[in-house]
């Protein structure tokens, strides 16, 4: 390498030599020598630091120059993650100079994440550009449990009450059109933008009610697959037009003008004594309750942000989750008989009246089946956190401030010591109130753990049981298994690489 850069250098002297005067010839060498004289100690630099960082920790002895692993990053796979992971309980990797240690064991994902004094969350780097960074989601602190108090009064039993009928509605819809197109096509297709789709409407639905047309619903979702593509771990820097980012942050905008809205709508509904029928309408309600003590002043647009960063948070993991339920629950009719079984005696055959909380509440194998379907193939593999201060995170090595530090939860859920033959899909594991699964939920970390842990965790695992009950008694899923149906796409969170191609019809009603 050195030779090389001498000879080049050989190269260009020669070539100067036959036309430039004796003065500037001396000055372009010089030139030359300067500046490669401060690049090849910049790059030197660089490797001292990397290794100065990373210490005895496993990870690459030598980083590649200026973009480390960004082309890892660029397609992630689960292979590399694994690889990873492996290769230590703590083991360091280097993106763009951007030092990050990832933590795979249980004990170190989860001090990471109960350690606000050091380490906070930190998106990619697209995050902050595509979700505002005035969204409550970049709080941290005090700031951060205030508000989420707030927050927390839009999931209460009584809020998931309203959510649930909404929820039935769509899925009911969005069921009736599958099998119209399964009638029409009966070849196997894969759900994965179906799903998508009813994961959306549900979404608006629950936490807009009616106050978005469904015209402006459908632009959301397609609109929205543009934020969802931005969320890589680099993007190019600059949100230029054309890029994935500037494509992101006009989605943005377009679902916050119609947010917004929505909050406006529902202001005024409630002032005219309206009944909560969605999660704005029970956020103004509560507002208005006599004996709220918390701020009142949400505008339209915090309002809005607060749905955005809901929406940003669950489209993609609810998508992964309900794809990989129905994968699940098609690969294994057993279990789906099982599923079948319960709806019949809770629900009493009658598969026409919406869903209730109590109903749900007495479908424990069915919510056996959501718990072991997200542990087996969870959406969100691992966070991204900031250490704001040197982190000692054992007795032999302090994370260095700045660097970002990644938990990530795949070893814990697939622990072999708390849930045997961790790969097999086995909701039963969860009905044995004294079992490893139930008597470990430390390493239960689908939704995370500490101040950030997941706001609407249980609101999610009654998304994907209500549609995956409905789907197990309206439908008749076949799985159509192709070589790429066991591969992992990472599209931001997990998906079955052929999309989960599903042969539907109608399940004739006993
Ligand atoms: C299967 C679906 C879901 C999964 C697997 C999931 C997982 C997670 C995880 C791992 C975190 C980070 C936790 C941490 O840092 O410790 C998180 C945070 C969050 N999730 Fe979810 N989530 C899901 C659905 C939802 C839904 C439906 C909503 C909203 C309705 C939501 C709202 C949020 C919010 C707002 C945060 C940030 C909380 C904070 O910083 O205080 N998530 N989620």
């Amino acid at each position: 390498m050195v030779l090389d850069v001498h000879a080049a250098l050989n190269v260009l002297h020669n070539a100067s030599y036959s036309y430039a005067p004796p003065a500037v010839q001396g000055s372009t060498l010089t030139w030359f020598y300067t500046t490669f004289g401060i690049i090849g100690g910049l790059l030197a630099l660089e490797q001292a630091v990397y290794r100065y960082k990373k210490r005895h920790l496993p990870g690459d002895s030598w980083t590649i120059p200026v973009i480390g692993r960004f082309a890892d990053s660029m397609s992630p796979t689960m292979e590399g993650y694994q690889k990873q992971w492996d290769s230590g309980p703590l083991s360091v990797v280097s993106v763009f100079n951007i030092f990050i240690v990832m933590a795979s064991s249980n004990q170190y994902a989860r001090k990471i994440l109960n350690s606000p004094m050091y380490a906070e969350p930190a998106l990619v780097h697209s995050g902050k550009l595509v979700i505002g960074s005035d969204n409550w989601v970049f709080l941290t602190g005090k700031d951060h449990v205030d508000y989420r108090k707030v927050l927390n009064l839009l999931f209460t039993r009584k809020a998931l009450g309203i959510y649930l009928g909404l929820q039935d509605s769509v899925a009911r819809k969005h069921y009736t059109k599958w099998l119209d197109d399964a009638v029409a096509d009966p070849s196997a297709k894969p759900i994965m933008m179906t799903a998508r789709q009813a994961n959306m409407e549900t979404s608006l639905r629950v936490f807009c009610g009616y106050y978005i047309p469904e015209n402006a619903v459908e632009e959301i979702n397609d609109k929205y697959w543009c934020i969802t593509q931005s969320l890589e771990l680099v993007n190019f820097p600059l949100p230029l037009p054309g890029t994935k980012v500037y494509k992101a942050i006009q989605a943005r905008k377009f679902v916050m003008h119609w947010l917004e809205f929505a909050a406006s709508k529902s202001k005024l509904a409630m002032a005219e004594g309206g009944t909560p029928e969605c999660m704005m309408d029970e956020w103004v309600s509560i507002m208005a309750e006599p004996g709220y003590k918390g701020r009142k002043d949400f505008s339209n647009y915090e309002m809005a942000q607060v749905v955005f960063s809901f929406l940003f948070a669950s489209q993609d993991a609810m998508s992964s989750g309900v794809i990989y339920g129905f994968q699940h629950l098609a690969d294994h009719p057993d279990i789906l008989e099982k599923v079948r079984q319960e709806q019949e005696r809770v629900r009493m055959g009658n598969y026409e009246d919406p869903l209730t909380l109590e109903m749900l509440d007495e479908m424990v194998y069915l919510q056996a089946v959501v718990k072991e379907s997200l542990r087996i193939k969870p959406p969100v593999t691992m966070v991204p956190y900031k250490c704001k201060k040197p982190f000692p995170i054992n007795e032999n090595y302090t994370v260095p401030v700045g660097s970002m530090v990644i938990p990530s939860f795949y070893n814990s859920l697939h622990d072999s010591e708390i849930y045997p033959e961790p790969e097999k899909f086995y909701p039963e594991r969860w009905l044995d109130s004294k079992g490893s699964a139930n008597s470990n939920s430390q390493n239960y970390l689908v939704f995370g753990s500490g101040p950030h842990k997941c706001i609407g965790l249980e609101y999610a695992q009654m998304t994907i049981a209500l549609m995956l009950a409905n789907a197990a008694v309206l439908m008749n899923f076949e799985h159509e298994i192709t070589p790429r149906s066991g591969e992992v796409e990472i599209i931001a969170t997990l998906f079955p690489k052929d999309g989960c191609r599903l042969r539907l019809s109608p399940r004739a009603q006993a």
